[in-house]
């Protein structure tokens, strides 16, 4: 009932059309009894004698009989056509809101959820809805239908032979239930769950291949997607097993009850009642037998399919679950652009110890601060706090004063430019490429960009400039030149306030001085938190925030620190040690 309510929700306008559905394909099913009655009735004529009323009897039995295999066939049809248009729109709506609510999720959530995932999880359980819509909900009104008219019709006639062939069906009906709700249930969310992981696995390993090529591996250095394969080939097989009796069972008994009910009619008969009424009844009996035993039957894959598609719903909603980013109901436009971390304290969900603690500092307006720190002492955790990548668990962070919950999240991601370690390159234009950073901008706005960012040269050595498809055509470019289009973004873009997440870690050297000319003027006069690790290219921050643990160890310039020969004082001198080379056996200061 809960996924039917859910399912009804992604209906939408079509929702009318699915009660017509059930109610056209339980007419049909009705309908589709009716010849195997006239066949019989036929039948009772022939036998009765009297062959000049049987005859005309017999004819308009005949016809009826062939309106009403018609009639079901046709009403059958038109019960998918409508059942079918609602299950398309059930698909499609459970991906667009889907979809709508993942691109509404905080950016952090795209850290803990793969991409692999979220295409299975959204297309793949779709997909799963559709067959349920489309098929199994309109004959569950025809399973349950018939052999509750079977029953009754075999009462009406013979009431002892319709309550004998109740045992039966709740026989192969307890089977079926003990089964499904014992381990069933626990299985098909087992293998869900596997299946989701095997697509996870799969994209993984295809990512991976490069490595492994690189490296002279063979392909079992993917441990993760063959273990998973092998736990998914036990749990399909012990799934399989769980079935094998009850299914065995549950087969027997539907389709060959009625074998076990000519004892009850040969007692019924040398019980007084006459002979020839007793066959009568029984073949009526035999007669309607293969299609109650096929609703039986079918009721089983319902069983399945219904599982299915709660495991189905229950899974989008699980990964869908994460909280969207709340949005303001009075969003609020920052003037000034300082930001403030005003006692923050963030944990990552599902983790026990928190990532940054309780952490204090602010970035005047026009300055730049910076992060250092060894790996895993929170830097990026703190710099993906100002565009809300994540929710501080607890303190704010305010840009110009306000908290950057209360602005609006276009305002702010017009106000945050982010240039990520791994910022990526879409397969299209460069022009394209660097119009995500403003797409109403101009081409000579574009192009001034890309000059900015030392681009000039990469886009004139390119077949159609600005217009050449990256990817496409033998056209790739450099980690280097890839970073300097991403900074062309953040040109466009012209932000107040810039993050940079170790922007030139994978250039070489001649890039990364054309990246540093770039940096130095796209940062002139904007607030800046930069996250670094060469200390080098910090030593002329504003302030310089070390952190530890997740806590703000030291503060201060670069000058003062290094005087205070604390913590960053030893960093330094680690640093410097590392740029130092043995050349001719001789130490060299680079
Ligand atoms: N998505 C995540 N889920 C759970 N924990 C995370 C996640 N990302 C980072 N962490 C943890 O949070 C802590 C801080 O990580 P963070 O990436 O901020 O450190 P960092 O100083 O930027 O490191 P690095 O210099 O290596 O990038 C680490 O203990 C890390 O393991």
């Amino acid at each position: 009932m809960k996924t039917l309510n859910k399912l009804t929700h992604y209906m939408g306008n079509r929702k009318k059309l699915f009660p017509v559905a059930i109610i056209l394909s339980a007419v049909s099913e009705l309908a589709g009894i009716a010849p195997y009655i006239l066949i019989w009735l036929i039948m009772r004529e022939l036998l009765a004698g009297s062959p000049v009323q049987a005859n005309g009897n017999i004819a308009a039995y005949a016809l009826w009989t062939g309106i009403a295999a018609v009639g079901s066939v046709a009403l059958y049809f038109a019960s998918l056509a409508c059942s079918h248009l609602v299950a398309f729109r059930v698909e499609t709506n459970i991906r667009k809101e889907s979809m709508a609510k993942v691109v509404a999720m905080p950016l952090g959530f795209f850290d803990t959820t793969t991409s692999g995932r979220i295409r299975k999880v959204i297309d793949d359980n779709a997909g799963v809805t559709h067959s349920f819509v489309a098929h199994q909900m309109p004959d569950l009104a025809g399973t349950v239908l018939v052999p509750v008219a079977s029953i009754a019709l075999i009462m009406f006639f013979n009431a002892r032979l319709g309550l004998a062939c109740l045992i039966p069906v709740a026989i192969a009906m307890a089977i079926m239930g003990h089964t499904m709700n014992t381990r069933g249930r626990e299985f098909m969310a087992a293998y869900m769950n596997l299946l989701e992981k095997m697509n996870t696995e799969a994209v993984e390993y295809v990512r991976g291949i490069p490595v492994v090529k690189v490296f002279q591996q063979t392909v079992y250095s993917f441990k993760n997607f063959y273990n998973i394969i092998m736990e998914y080939k036990h749990t399909a097989s012990r799934y399989t097993g769980l079935w094998q009796l009850p299914m065995s069972l549950y087969t027997v008994v539907v389709n060959s009850f009625v074998f076990a009910l000519i004892p009850v009619a040969i007692l019924l008969s040398t019980g007084g009642e006459s002979l020839a009424g007793v066959m009568l009844d029984m073949l009526l009996f035999i007669l309607i037998t293969p299609v109650f035993s096929q609703s039986i039957m079918r009721s089983m894959y319902i069983g399945q399919a219904v599982g299915q598609a709660a495991e189905a719903i229950d899974r989008l909603d699980s990964m869908l679950a994460f909280r969207p980013l709340a949005q303001s109901r009075q969003p609020k436009r920052p003037t000034s652009f300082d930001v403030r971390f005003d006692n923050v304290t963030f944990r990552y969900p599902g983790m026990t110890v928190n990532a940054v603690s309780s952490v204090s500092f602010c970035i005047p307006a026009g300055k730049r601060v910076a992060l250092v720190g060894a790996s895993g002492s929170g830097k990026t955790t703190l710099a993906r706090l100002v565009p809300r990548f994540w929710e501080a668990s607890s303190g704010n962070v305010l840009i110009g004063g306000i908290n950057v919950k209360d602005i609006a999240t276009d305002e702010l991601m017009r106000n945050v430019s982010f240039v990520f370690q791994n910022s990526r390159l879409f397969k299209t234009t460069i022009l394209d490429n660097i119009r995500y950073g403003r797409p109403d901008a101009t081409i000579s706005e574009v192009s001034r960009a890309a000059e900015m960012a030392q681009c000039s040269e990469i886009i004139n050595r390119l077949p159609q400039g600005l217009n050449t498809r990256i990817g496409a055509g033998g056209t790739y470019l450099s980690g280097g030149e890839q970073q300097r289009i991403v900074l062309a973004r953040a040109f466009l873009k012209d932000a107040p306030i810039i993050v940079l997440d170790e922007a030139t870690a994978f250039a070489d050297p001649e890039n990364e001085h054309l990246i540093h000319g770039a940096l130095r003027r796209l940062t002139r006069g904007k607030t800046v938190l930069t996250i670094a690790h060469r200390l080098n290219s910090v030593t002329d921050a504003d302030e310089i925030i070390v952190m530890d643990g997740g806590k703000v160890a030291e503060r201060g310039s670069h000058d003062d620190l290094v005087a205070a020969g604390g913590l960053y004082s030893r960093m330094w001198n680690e640093y410097r040690q590392s740029v130092r080379w043995t050349l001719n056996g001789k130490e060299a200061k680079r």
